[in-house]
């Protein structure tokens, strides 16, 4: 029998495990609250991040790691970047040696590592996959068409591990540039907080596609300066991933960058936008890892008040 195993239930967590549902026998989707267990088990939905959704009987919600992850096949890590280290530090000595899938697109903010990075810091287990692209949870959930990508240092890992994902809706593909995906899954949430920003301030498409196309030209740099491959900046984790988080408001971070663009402070436009926007605490973890990143940098200084949304765009324009 097939067991994966995907640990957190937020939106994308939930989403994902509806994912897997279509392949493996059975799916434990860990929750960090033992209430949103029980009522995702007496509900079969889960309310508070993907309501109208139900969910596969395949998924069986549960506290306990020991029970989601006994007998699993792959592990789904699907936690917030910024608490990865510490929920994942806290299960080492029990975790399987089996294919790890971090979901979470980020860079922490104490030590500037992404989210793959953490991972194999924290646990010591062989493969260690990202899997990212243009997938906003809520369209994947309701069964809508999307493309991915599962990056892994061994192809044919990344390429057992697609398996365990693709369905007819949702279309894996393995890469090996998993440093280059985690650039591009960190990156495009402040592009996407600067485009919300635009459109938030009225500023129009023209500029919308300037900061669009010049934060991802930054993103392909640092890409570059670290060692990761172009063309992952112009794949399905990078330009594809921009386009979609920059576009939707199903995007969180599009939507923190559309109300600071109103002209809401930070604290007031986090809440309205609601769940994890990670551009918020990546911006300046990606000034620590590093410094030239004049695009990053403008876009921090609007999230700390120094800068207004509409100076910031003209500095971004003006510098390009
Ligand atoms: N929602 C989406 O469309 C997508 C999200 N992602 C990424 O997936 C990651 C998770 O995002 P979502 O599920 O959407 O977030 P969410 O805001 O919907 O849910 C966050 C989840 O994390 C849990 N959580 C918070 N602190 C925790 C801790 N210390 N330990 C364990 N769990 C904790 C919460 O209880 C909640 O279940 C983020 O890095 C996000 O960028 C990636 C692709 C798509
Ligand atoms: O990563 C995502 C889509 O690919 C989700 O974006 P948000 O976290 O901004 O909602």
């Amino acid at each position: 029998m097939v067991h994966v195993a995907v640990l957190g239930a937020g939106a994308w967590g939930t989403a994902v495990a509806g994912v897997l549902a279509r392949n493996a026998e059975s799916v434990a989707l860990w929750c960090r609250r033992p209430e949103l267990a029980a009522e995702i088990t007496a509900t079969g939905e889960n309310t508070g991040y993907l309501p109208g959704v139900p969910l596969s009987p395949r998924i069986a919600a549960t506290a306990q790691f020991s029970g989601a992850v006994d007998g699993a096949s792959l592990v789904v890590l699907a936690i917030p970047l910024q608490q990865l280290r510490s929920r994942v530090s806290g299960w080492r000595t029990e975790f399987p040696d089996v294919p790890v899938v971090n979901l979470a697109k980020g860079v922490e903010a104490a030590t500037g590592e992404f989210g793959t990075e953490i991972v194999r810091d924290v646990l010591d287990v062989r493969h260690v996959l990202a899997l990212s692209g243009p997938n906003l949870a809520a369209e994947i959930a309701r069964g809508q068409p999307a493309a991915t990508v599962v990056a892994g240092s061994n192809l044919s890992v990344a390429q057992e591990v697609c398996g365990s994902f693709s369905t007819p809706a949702f279309h894996a593909h393995a890469v090996t540039d998993v440093l280059g995906v985690d650039v591009a899954g960190a990156f495009k949430n402040v592009v996407a907080l600067a485009v919300g920003m635009v459109e938030g301030a009225g500023l129009g498409a023209n500029a919308r596609a300037a900061v669009l196309t010049l934060g991802l030209s930054e993103m392909a740099a640092l890409g570059a300066r670290l060692g990761a491959s172009t063309s992952t900046f112009l794949g399905l984790a990078g330009a594809g991933d921009l386009v979609a988080t920059s576009t939707s408001r199903l995007s969180r971070n599009h939507r923190v960058g559309l109300a600071l663009g109103e002209g809401l402070p930070l604290g007031a436009a986090v809440a309205r936008a609601g769940g994890t926007a990670e551009g918020v605490a990546t911006a300046p973890a990606l000034l620590r890892r590093d410094p030239d990143l004049p695009f990053v940098r403008d876009v921090v200084a609007v999230l700390e008040g120094v800068r207004s949304p509409v100076e910031a765009v003209s500095r971004l324009l003006s510098a390009s």
